[in-house]
Protein backbone atom coordinates (compact mmCIF):
# COMPACT_ATOMS: atom_id res chain seq x y z
CA UNK A 1 0.00 0.00 0.00
CA UNK A 2 2.65 2.15 0.61
CA UNK A 3 6.49 1.85 -0.12
CA UNK A 4 9.12 4.52 0.82
CA UNK A 5 12.42 4.12 -1.01
CA UNK A 6 16.10 5.95 -0.92
CA UNK A 7 14.31 8.43 1.75
CA UNK A 8 16.50 11.34 2.47
CA UNK A 9 16.25 14.23 4.79
CA UNK A 10 18.29 17.11 5.69
CA UNK A 11 17.55 19.82 7.50
CA UNK A 12 19.61 23.93 6.79
CA UNK A 13 20.26 25.09 9.74
CA UNK A 14 20.84 28.16 7.80
CA UNK A 15 24.93 27.35 7.39
CA UNK A 16 24.63 24.13 6.48
CA UNK A 17 22.46 21.35 5.12
CA UNK A 18 22.34 18.55 8.01
CA UNK A 19 21.48 14.96 7.31
CA UNK A 20 19.49 12.97 9.48
CA UNK A 21 18.18 10.40 7.06
CA UNK A 22 20.32 8.41 5.02
CA UNK A 23 18.49 6.12 2.27
CA UNK A 24 15.04 4.71 4.34
CA UNK A 25 13.23 1.90 2.74
CA UNK A 26 10.29 0.70 3.79
CA UNK A 27 6.60 -0.47 3.12
CA UNK A 28 3.50 -0.99 4.57
CA UNK A 29 1.14 -3.87 3.36
CA UNK A 30 -2.49 -3.09 3.41
CA UNK A 31 -3.89 -4.36 6.40
CA UNK A 32 -0.96 -5.17 8.51
CA UNK A 33 0.86 -3.60 11.55
CA UNK A 34 3.62 -2.40 11.41
CA UNK A 35 6.48 -1.64 13.97
CA UNK A 36 8.72 1.35 13.95
CA UNK A 37 11.30 0.79 16.18
CA UNK A 38 14.68 2.66 17.47
CA UNK A 39 16.31 4.73 20.20
CA UNK A 40 15.61 8.62 20.61
CA UNK A 41 16.36 10.23 17.57
CA UNK A 42 17.21 8.15 15.09
CA UNK A 43 14.57 9.29 12.64
CA UNK A 44 11.11 7.30 13.34
CA UNK A 45 9.52 10.25 13.87
CA UNK A 46 10.67 12.50 10.96
CA UNK A 47 10.68 9.17 8.38
CA UNK A 48 6.67 9.64 8.56
CA UNK A 49 6.63 13.47 9.22
CA UNK A 50 7.79 13.13 5.53
CA UNK A 51 5.26 11.03 4.23
CA UNK A 52 3.10 13.56 5.88
CA UNK A 53 4.53 16.43 4.31
CA UNK A 54 4.54 18.04 8.26
CA UNK A 55 8.87 18.65 8.13
CA UNK A 56 8.43 22.52 7.34
CA UNK A 57 10.87 24.69 4.57
CA UNK A 58 14.00 23.81 5.80
CA UNK A 59 13.37 20.24 5.39
CA UNK A 60 15.01 18.74 2.13
CA UNK A 61 13.20 14.92 0.84
CA UNK A 62 14.79 12.99 -1.44
CA UNK A 63 13.43 9.74 -2.77
CA UNK A 64 10.04 7.90 -3.51
CA UNK A 65 7.43 7.81 -1.52
CA UNK A 66 4.12 5.50 -3.33
CA UNK A 67 0.70 5.50 -1.85
CA UNK A 68 -1.24 2.61 -3.96
CA UNK A 69 1.27 3.23 -7.02
CA UNK A 70 1.79 7.00 -6.94
CA UNK A 71 4.51 8.99 -6.08
CA UNK A 72 3.06 11.40 -3.15
CA UNK A 73 7.09 12.97 -2.16
CA UNK A 74 7.17 16.70 -2.61
CA UNK A 75 3.74 16.96 -4.18
CA UNK A 76 2.13 20.43 -3.95
CA UNK A 77 0.07 21.19 -0.50
CA UNK A 78 -3.54 21.31 -2.02
CA UNK A 79 -2.96 17.77 -3.14
CA UNK A 80 -1.13 16.63 0.32
CA UNK A 81 -4.15 18.15 1.61
CA UNK A 82 -6.57 15.32 0.27
CA UNK A 83 -4.22 12.75 1.64
CA UNK A 84 -3.49 13.78 5.19
CA UNK A 85 -6.44 12.87 7.47
CA UNK A 86 -8.18 10.92 4.15
CA UNK A 87 -5.88 8.18 3.11
CA UNK A 88 -3.31 8.71 5.87
CA UNK A 89 -3.93 9.32 9.30
CA UNK A 90 -1.38 10.25 12.32
CA UNK A 91 -1.79 10.59 15.99
CA UNK A 92 1.04 11.78 18.22
CA UNK A 93 2.62 11.08 21.80
CA UNK A 94 0.92 14.07 23.75
CA UNK A 95 -2.93 14.34 23.05
CA UNK A 96 -3.38 17.12 25.28
CA UNK A 97 -1.19 19.24 23.18
CA UNK A 98 -2.78 17.96 19.64
CA UNK A 99 -6.39 18.90 21.26
CA UNK A 100 -7.50 22.77 21.21
CA UNK A 101 -8.09 23.63 24.72
CA UNK A 102 -10.50 26.30 24.31
CA UNK A 103 -12.91 24.01 22.31
CA UNK A 104 -14.91 21.16 23.65
CA UNK A 105 -14.36 17.70 22.56
CA UNK A 106 -17.69 17.58 20.53
CA UNK A 107 -16.99 20.86 18.55
CA UNK A 108 -12.98 19.61 17.39
CA UNK A 109 -14.80 16.36 16.50
CA UNK A 110 -17.69 17.66 14.74
CA UNK A 111 -15.17 20.12 12.64
CA UNK A 112 -13.04 17.05 11.89
CA UNK A 113 -16.26 15.20 10.18
CA UNK A 114 -16.97 18.26 8.35
CA UNK A 115 -13.55 18.46 6.85
CA UNK A 116 -13.20 14.71 5.84
CA UNK A 117 -16.74 13.89 5.42
CA UNK A 118 -18.64 17.02 4.63
CA UNK A 119 -21.43 16.43 6.84
CA UNK A 120 -23.25 19.40 8.98
CA UNK A 121 -25.13 19.73 11.83
CA UNK A 122 -27.36 16.94 13.02
CA UNK A 123 -25.29 14.80 10.81
CA UNK A 124 -21.87 16.05 11.88
CA UNK A 125 -23.06 15.19 15.75
CA UNK A 126 -24.11 12.08 14.88
CA UNK A 127 -20.67 11.22 13.36
CA UNK A 128 -18.77 12.54 16.07
CA UNK A 129 -20.74 10.31 18.66
CA UNK A 130 -20.71 7.12 16.97
CA UNK A 131 -17.07 7.61 16.76
CA UNK A 132 -16.56 8.45 20.42
CA UNK A 133 -18.37 4.98 20.93
CA UNK A 134 -16.20 3.29 18.75
CA UNK A 135 -13.43 4.37 20.49
CA UNK A 136 -15.08 2.96 23.60
CA UNK A 137 -15.62 6.28 25.12
CA UNK A 138 -18.88 5.91 27.94
CA UNK A 139 -21.44 8.35 27.56
CA UNK A 140 -20.43 9.78 24.36
CA UNK A 141 -22.96 11.82 23.73
CA UNK A 142 -22.54 14.02 27.08
CA UNK A 143 -18.63 13.57 26.37
CA UNK A 144 -19.20 15.91 23.95
CA UNK A 145 -19.93 18.16 25.87
CA UNK A 146 -16.47 18.03 27.91
CA UNK A 147 -12.97 20.47 27.27
CA UNK A 148 -9.60 18.84 26.74
CA UNK A 149 -9.11 19.43 30.69
CA UNK A 150 -11.62 17.25 32.04
CA UNK A 151 -10.93 14.39 30.26
CA UNK A 152 -7.56 11.77 31.31
CA UNK A 153 -5.28 11.02 28.84
CA UNK A 154 -6.03 7.92 27.98
CA UNK A 155 -9.82 9.60 26.92
CA UNK A 156 -7.94 12.32 25.09
CA UNK A 157 -5.82 9.90 22.85
CA UNK A 158 -9.19 7.80 22.33
CA UNK A 159 -10.05 11.32 20.96
CA UNK A 160 -7.30 11.62 18.65
CA UNK A 161 -8.08 8.40 17.24
CA UNK A 162 -11.95 8.94 17.18
CA UNK A 163 -11.03 12.29 14.82
CA UNK A 164 -8.11 10.34 12.60
CA UNK A 165 -10.66 7.50 11.81
CA UNK A 166 -13.33 10.22 11.16
CA UNK A 167 -11.57 10.62 7.09
CA UNK A 168 -11.64 6.61 6.97
CA UNK A 169 -7.91 6.18 6.06
CA UNK A 170 -6.15 3.45 4.80
CA UNK A 171 -3.46 3.63 6.69
CA UNK A 172 -2.91 4.75 10.72
CA UNK A 173 0.41 5.72 11.91
CA UNK A 174 0.37 6.39 15.76
CA UNK A 175 3.57 7.98 17.09
CA UNK A 176 4.27 6.61 20.09
CA UNK A 177 0.84 6.48 20.43
CA UNK A 178 0.94 5.31 24.61
CA UNK A 179 4.63 7.04 25.83
CA UNK A 180 2.57 10.14 27.48
CA UNK A 181 0.07 7.26 29.20
CA UNK A 182 0.32 5.21 32.30
CA UNK A 183 0.92 1.15 31.69
CA UNK A 184 -2.96 0.27 32.36
CA UNK A 185 -3.68 2.96 30.01
CA UNK A 186 -1.33 1.61 27.68
CA UNK A 187 -2.16 -1.11 27.37
CA UNK A 188 -5.98 -0.56 26.89
CA UNK A 189 -5.13 2.35 24.02
CA UNK A 190 -3.44 -0.55 22.43
CA UNK A 191 -5.97 -3.31 22.58
CA UNK A 192 -7.98 -0.21 20.71
CA UNK A 193 -5.64 0.01 17.59
CA UNK A 194 -5.47 -3.39 17.43
CA UNK A 195 -9.31 -3.78 17.34
CA UNK A 196 -9.85 -1.20 14.83
CA UNK A 197 -7.23 -2.32 12.71
CA UNK A 198 -8.92 -5.27 12.76
CA UNK A 199 -12.40 -4.13 12.36
CA UNK A 200 -11.87 -1.41 9.12
CA UNK A 201 -8.80 -3.16 7.79
CA UNK A 202 -6.73 0.19 7.88
CA UNK A 203 -2.95 -0.98 8.24
CA UNK A 204 -1.55 0.64 11.04
CA UNK A 205 2.11 2.01 11.61
CA UNK A 206 3.16 1.68 15.53
CA UNK A 207 6.48 4.13 16.30
CA UNK A 208 8.16 3.50 19.10
CA UNK A 209 11.15 3.18 21.44
CA UNK A 210 9.50 0.34 23.43
CA UNK A 211 9.70 -2.96 22.13
CA UNK A 212 7.12 -4.29 24.40
CA UNK A 213 4.51 -1.87 22.86
CA UNK A 214 5.87 -3.13 19.40
CA UNK A 215 5.66 -6.79 20.45
CA UNK A 216 2.16 -6.39 21.58
CA UNK A 217 0.53 -5.71 18.27
CA UNK A 218 2.95 -6.03 15.64
CA UNK A 219 2.94 -8.09 12.81
CA UNK A 220 6.49 -6.85 11.32
CA UNK A 221 8.83 -4.49 12.75
CA UNK A 222 11.49 -2.21 11.43
CA UNK A 223 14.29 -1.73 13.52
CA UNK A 224 15.91 2.20 12.77
CA UNK A 225 19.37 3.06 13.70
CA UNK A 226 20.93 6.92 12.96
CA UNK A 227 18.65 7.45 9.96
CA UNK A 228 18.59 4.54 8.80
CA UNK A 229 16.45 0.79 8.60
CA UNK A 230 18.74 -1.90 10.07
CA UNK A 231 16.52 -4.58 10.31
CA UNK A 232 13.16 -5.65 9.22
CA UNK A 233 11.61 -9.07 10.21
CA UNK A 234 8.56 -10.63 11.09
CA UNK A 235 7.98 -9.73 15.34
CA UNK A 236 7.92 -13.07 16.31
CA UNK A 237 11.00 -14.08 14.29
CA UNK A 238 12.91 -10.75 15.44
CA UNK A 239 12.36 -11.41 19.21
CA UNK A 240 13.36 -15.24 19.13
CA UNK A 241 16.11 -14.14 16.58
CA UNK A 242 17.66 -10.51 15.93
CA UNK A 243 19.93 -10.78 12.72
CA UNK A 244 21.52 -7.30 14.06
CA UNK A 245 23.80 -6.39 17.09
CA UNK A 246 21.60 -3.71 17.56
CA UNK A 247 18.15 -5.40 17.54
CA UNK A 248 20.03 -7.77 20.02
CA UNK A 249 21.42 -5.06 21.96
CA UNK A 250 17.97 -3.89 22.47
CA UNK A 251 15.97 -7.03 23.12
CA UNK A 252 18.71 -7.64 25.18
CA UNK A 253 17.95 -4.75 27.38
CA UNK A 254 14.70 -6.00 27.79
CA UNK A 255 13.88 -6.82 31.82
CA UNK A 256 13.64 -10.69 32.47
CA UNK A 257 11.09 -11.57 34.44
CA UNK A 258 13.18 -14.87 35.20
CA UNK A 259 15.95 -13.10 35.90
CA UNK A 260 18.02 -12.37 39.05
CA UNK A 261 15.41 -9.46 41.21
CA UNK A 262 16.95 -6.29 41.96
CA UNK A 263 14.26 -5.31 44.61
CA UNK A 264 15.15 -6.70 47.76
N1 LIG B 1 12.57 20.20 12.47
C1 LIG B 1 13.79 19.72 12.67
N2 LIG B 1 14.90 20.48 12.43
C2 LIG B 1 16.14 19.99 12.64
N3 LIG B 1 16.41 18.73 13.09
C3 LIG B 1 15.35 17.94 13.35
C4 LIG B 1 14.00 18.38 13.17
N4 LIG B 1 13.17 17.36 13.50
C5 LIG B 1 13.96 16.33 13.89
N5 LIG B 1 15.27 16.68 13.79
C6 LIG B 1 16.41 15.82 14.11
O1 LIG B 1 16.26 14.62 13.36
C7 LIG B 1 16.74 13.50 14.13
C8 LIG B 1 15.67 12.43 14.15
O2 LIG B 1 14.56 12.89 14.92
P1 LIG B 1 13.24 12.05 15.15
O3 LIG B 1 12.26 12.96 15.85
O4 LIG B 1 12.80 11.42 13.88
O5 LIG B 1 13.71 10.93 16.15
P2 LIG B 1 12.87 9.74 16.76
O6 LIG B 1 13.54 8.50 16.36
O7 LIG B 1 11.43 9.88 16.40
O8 LIG B 1 13.09 9.96 18.30
P3 LIG B 1 12.04 10.41 19.42
O9 LIG B 1 11.39 9.15 19.85
O10 LIG B 1 12.89 11.03 20.48
O11 LIG B 1 11.12 11.40 18.77
C9 LIG B 1 17.11 14.03 15.50
O12 LIG B 1 18.50 14.21 15.56
C10 LIG B 1 16.40 15.36 15.57
O13 LIG B 1 17.10 16.26 16.37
Amino acid sequence: MLRIRDLKVSFDNGTHLVPVLHGVDMEVRRGETLGVVGESGCGKSVTWMAVMQLLGKRARIEGEITLGGKNIANLPEKAMTGIRGNRIAMIFQDPSSSLNPVKTIGSQLMETVTLHQGLKGHAARAEAIRLLDKVRIPSADQRMRSWPHELSGGMNQRVMIAMALAGQPELLVADEPTTALDVTIQAQILDLLEELQRDTGMGLVVISHDLGVIAQVCDRVMVMYAGRVVEKAQANRLFNNAAHPYTQGLIGALPDLDGPSSVW
